[in-house]
């Protein structure tokens, strides 16, 4: 049997609903072999992030050297890097190994304001790591802060995504989670040439912490099965949805999502 293999590359969520965390739940129920290089602790719980803690350079170093030495991943996902110098190693490695399918979360704020990149970081992610990228996944804060273009309408939308794909990207979805249309979400793809929108219903609930994480990784593990870029992008918008539904009420604040749910829904429709 032959098994696809996906690495993330991002920062641990003590609670559990984001960051590697969100990452390795969400390979494990994709049937994805997971990997992770660790690149900044979080003490975090629902409430929000209590502390950041960078690992010492040589530990994201040695930790991508390890990966490539013995497990060549099929898909690579990028999510928290918190500085210029990590999202520069990250770059640089992802190169010498010849990686490819490069899904770039540039994770930028919690959901509770707490920032999760220094501002000083967001040229490198520019000139480094998005013309490596196979996708980038930005929500529509993060479009606006990659661009400079101030996201009001669904045209601005597309303005900022034709702008990424020429930094280098080959596609962009940009999520509309921020600004939901009317009891829809709708997330904008561009690859490049053409326009496809993802819908899906908004679900009133306060328990969304770590969507972004859970989408970006559905979406690795998707193309890691060798699976194309609509293809993965529709199974990882219906992840999400399904655990967005039936979040689990944990914790006293945002609450995380339902890793779980769309394997036992596919498990009952059968
Ligand atoms: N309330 C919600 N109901 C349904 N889907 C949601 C909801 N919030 C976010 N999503 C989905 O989760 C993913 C992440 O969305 P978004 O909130 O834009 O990004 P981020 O979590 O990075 O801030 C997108 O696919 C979006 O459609
Ligand atoms: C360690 C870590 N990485 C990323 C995030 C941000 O996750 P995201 O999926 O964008 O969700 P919210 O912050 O909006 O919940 C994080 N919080 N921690």
């Amino acid at each position: 049997m032959t098994i696809g293999k996906a690495l993330t590359i991002a920062g641990s969520d003590s609670g559990g609903g984001a960051g590697i965390q969100a990452d390795l739940k969400t390979f494990q129920e994709l049937d994805v072999y997971g990997m992770s290089v660790i690149t900044a602790v979080t003490s975090q719980n629902t409430l929000g992030v209590h502390g950041v803690y960078p690992v010492p350079i040589e530990g994201v170093i040695s930790q991508l050297d390890a990966i490539a030495e013995d497990l060549s991943p099929d898909a690579v996902k990028t999510g928290m890097l918190f500085n210029q110098e990590i999202i520069q190693i990250v770059s640089n490695k992802v190169q010498k190994h010849g990686w490819e399918k490069i899904v770039v979360d540039p994770v930028m704020i919690a959901k509770g304001g707490h920032p999760l990149l220094e501002e000083s970081a967001i040229n490198a992610l520019i000139n480094d790591l998005i013309p490596l990228s196979f996708i980038v996944t930005p929500n529509i804060p993060e479009a606006e802060a990659i661009t400079g273009i101030e996201i009001k309408s669904f045209d601005d939308r597309k303005e900022a995504a034709k702008k990424i794909c020429q930094m280098g990207a080959k596609h962009v979805i940009i999520k509309g989670g921020h600004q939901p249309s009317g009891s829809e979400i709708i997330d904008l793809l561009f690859d490049g040439h053409d326009f496809y929108e993802f819908k899906g219903n908004y679900v009133n609930t306060k328990h969304t912490h770590g969507t972004g994480c859970t989408f970006s990784a559905a979406l690795t593990a998707e193309l890691a099965k060798g699976k194309d870029v609509i293809e993965a992008v529709k199974t990882a918008k219906e992840f999400i949805h399904l655990a967005v539904e039936n979040a689990l009420g944990i914790g006293g604040g945002h609450g995380p999502t339902n890793h779980w749910a769309y394997k036992r829904n596919l498990a009952a429709s059968k």
